[in-house]
């Protein structure tokens, strides 16, 4: 075994967007079942592509998951946890994203949902999302009482 790691560790990038509407809703959707993490409910996004940027990632993601246009500069970085299971070693970037135009049209999801980001602890999420819950719901916590 090297320093870097195990070398048969797969090691993935993966970007994730916090929607937030205006009332401080937050969208989740709910992976199909039959794919990992089937059935639970996560942030839109999914995995950085080689040479490209986690920022134009979650645009790209954002446009085939959910047909919605979001500028680069609009998503605004807030936390990222790292995962090692199943022989592959995870880190989850998450970014909120407010501003965004065209209307929601789910392409990957089984379903999505607005939910208060207290209410967002009550869904199954996959493991590596229980963290970033808590800093979301902080984040717009101090937002709306700044
Ligand atoms: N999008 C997203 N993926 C998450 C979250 N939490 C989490 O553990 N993941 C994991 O990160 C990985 C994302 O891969 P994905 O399959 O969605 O990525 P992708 O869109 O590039 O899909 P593909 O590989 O089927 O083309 C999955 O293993 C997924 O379970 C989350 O909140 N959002």
């Amino acid at each position: 075994m090297s320093i870097a790691g195990k070398p048969e560790t797969l090691i993935i990038l993966v970007v994730a967007a916090a929607l937030v509407d205006r009332d401080g809703q937050v969208l989740v959707q709910q992976r199909p079942a039959g794919k990992q993490h089937g059935g639970l409910w996560e942030f839109p996004g999914g995995k950085v592509e080689r040479g490209e940027t986690p920022e134009a990632a979650l645009v790209r993601e954002l446009r085939e998951e959910l047909q919605i246009g979001v500028s680069p500069v609009a998503v605004r970085p807030l936390s990222f946890t790292t995962e090692e299971a199943a022989g592959r070693h995870l880190t989850l970037l998450l970014y909120i994203v407010e501003a965004w135009t065209g209307e929601l049209s789910p392409t990957a999801a089984d379903a999505i949902r607005w939910v208060s980001s207290e209410s967002l602890r009550d869904l199954p999420m996959p493991p590596a999302d229980l963290p970033l819950v808590d800093v979301l719901a902080r984040a717009l916590l101090d937002q709306q009482s700044g």
